[in-house]
């Protein structure tokens, strides 16, 4: 994947400047930055969400994208909200849920998870669409510290696992160094990669 962004503006507010990332397979980058710098504005552009900007991206990798919230369909059991967005089979839905640690769980509904488990469940999803690189935006916010080390290790083990990508975008320099990703700081006005 390879961007090559001029700019980004919200109608005469312009909050991205020129910014070029390139990443593939086996690659792990982390856009830092505090509140507010357009760190999700930049991943959304990445992730094919926001055709509005100048520039251009090239290159045909598959991207998976995980959230802050888990986003996960709340009338489908565990099982179907892997087996119905990525198109695996219920035997590799089972598989990957038995990688994060949720074997027990295939016929659970998401309202009957914990925060945690839900997010484990995203990962798996994530992971059953076999992306060359995730995007995680925030994706360990809001868990308490003992889960989101967990949920640190586990990405980090199935990241090296499947030889896929990333690029994270988090406020906290402690999560990119956790998933030994190269730390690329947001800044400016309109902001870009600093030095
Ligand atoms: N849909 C939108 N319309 C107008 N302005 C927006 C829109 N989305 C974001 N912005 C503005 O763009 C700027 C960057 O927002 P963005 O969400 O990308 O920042 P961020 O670095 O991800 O912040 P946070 O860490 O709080 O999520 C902010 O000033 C925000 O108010």
């Amino acid at each position: 994947m390879q961007l090559d962004l001029i700019g980004k503006s919200y109608g005469p507010n312009q909050v991205l400047g020129p910014i070029r990332l390139s990443l593939t397979r086996g690659q792990r980058l982390a856009i830092l930055g505090p509140s507010g710098m357009g760190k999700s504005t930049l991943l959304r552009i990445v992730a094919g969400l926001d055709p509005q900007f100048s520039g251009s991206i090239t290159g045909d990798d598959r991207l998976a994208l995980i959230f802050q919230e888990p986003t996960l369909l709340p009338w489908r059991n565990a099982t179907q909200n892997i087996t119905i967005p990525t198109g695996c089979s219920v035997a590799q839905a089972h598989e990957w849920m038995a990688r994060v640690g949720l074997p027990a769980h295939h016929n659970h509904f998401p309202r009957q998870m914990s925060l945690g488990q839900q997010r484990r469940l995203a990962l798996a999803r994530a992971f059953a669409a076999q992306p060359d690189i995730l995007l995680m935006d925030e994706p360990f916010a809001s868990l308490d510290g003992e889960t989101a080390a967990r949920m640190i290790a586990l990405t980090s083990e199935l990241l090296s696992g499947t030889g896929a990508g990333l690029l994270l975008v988090t406020h906290d320099p402690n999560e990119a160094r956790a998933l030994e990703a190269r730390p690329l700081r947001l800044g400016g006005n309109p902001a870009q990669i600093q030095g």
